[in-house]
């Protein structure tokens, strides 16, 4: 089917080119883009780019999550263009792309890094805000690297059941576990404003909290998620990113391994995805610059739960993106 006959839901006829209409072409039909958007090539210039980074060389478990930002596209057929727990549509406010996959060197982890690092200057320098699925979490550093290098030091919130801030494994510097303290000896991160959601599990040892809490985080436990609710622990994170510039990678095991299955490393006692998405839409108002959904390993996974999950996940995330773009154009 030729791209620019493709019917799709565009309510401006000179706006965002929008998905392809469901209600006009099977949602199963033809190859995927997350949530059926158009690619970069289709459009003019992008507001957002979902772009795809399929490593997991990083990894410390079971492999496979660089079969996810596949898995997340084909399971992100199913969204609909209004979000009425936000009411918006997100894209119908902003031109969101799906931009491809980053080639990254599967056999070098530091060529690996410097690929995805120069691929997302591409999109940033573009001025659209990034979207990634991962992946594993080793992908973060780069990422952050160049989201740093245009806004500076930025606040980060990282779901996650691991803390992520181990020194080395293997003696390897860059891997799953070890890109937020890389991101913090580089200084690419406000350490004023750094924290970790939904954490759990058992640990290498107590160290790994006191060392944690010395490179600036706090940590909000999947625990005191459950008890505390998800609308109060979305205010206090909204108060202490304030208006910083914010990055959001959410690693799917910070679900519970109930609702996200396939990950490398699943832990029990993790939060719901109903927890995960009223968080994230709590943050609706923070200064979202980039984020990023990763570890999603397809192999593990039964019925498309956890990529369904993250395709929900990576749509609430793309919808607070689209809304700050509608919204800085009228300021
Ligand atoms: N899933 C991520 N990103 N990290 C998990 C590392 C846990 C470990 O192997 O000790
Ligand atoms: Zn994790
Ligand atoms: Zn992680």
């Amino acid at each position: 089917m030729n791209p620019n006959e493709t019917p799709r839901v565009q309510p401006d006829p000179n706006g965002p080119v929008g998905p392809v209409d469901s209600s006009l072409v099977p949602r199963y039909a033809g190859p995927a883009t997350f949530a059926r958007l158009p690619r970069l090539d289709e459009v003019d210039s992008a507001d957002v780019a979902v772009v795809g980074v399929p490593f997991d060389t990083g990894v410390s478990y079971r492999p496979g999550a660089r079969f996810g930002g596949n898995a997340i596209r084909e399971a992100s057929r199913l969204l609909r263009p209004y979000n009425p727990a936000q009411d918006t549509s997100p894209f119908a406010l902003a031109q969101v792309v799906d931009a491809g996959d980053v080639a990254a060197n599967p056999f070098n982890i530091n060529e690996a890094v410097e690929t995805i690092e120069a691929a997302a200057d591409g999109i940033l320098g573009s001025g659209a805000r990034m979207m990634t699925l991962g992946g594993d979490h080793t992908i973060a550093l780069p990422l952050l690297r160049s989201v740093a290098k245009k806004h500076g030091p930025v606040a980060l919130l990282h779901f996650d059941a691991h803390l992520d801030t181990w020194d080395t494994y293997f003696g390897a510097e860059y891997t799953h576990g070890t890109p937020f303290r890389r991101a913090v000896e580089e200084g690419i991160l406000d350490t004023s404003a750094l924290s970790h959601v939904g954490t759990r599990g058992p640990l290498y040892g107590k160290q790994d909290l006191t060392d944690d809490e010395k490179l600036g985080f706090g940590i909000v436990t999947s625990a005191d998620v459950y008890r505390r609710g998800a609308d109060e622990v979305a205010d206090q994170l909204r108060q202490r990113i304030g208006d910083r510039p914010l990055y959001i990678s959410i690693d799917i095991d910070c679900l519970d391994p109930a609702h996200a299955p396939g990950t490398g490393t699943p832990e029990a006692g993790g939060m719901t995805s109903r927890e995960l998405l009223e968080i994230l839409r709590g943050l609706a108002s923070c200064n979202l610059v980039s984020a990023d959904v990763v570890e999603v390993a397809p192999a593990y996974d039964h019925a498309e739960i956890t990529a369904v999950a993250a395709s929900h996940t990576a749509y609430e995330l793309t919808t607070i993106m689209s809304r700050q773009i509608a919204a800085s154009r009228t300021a």
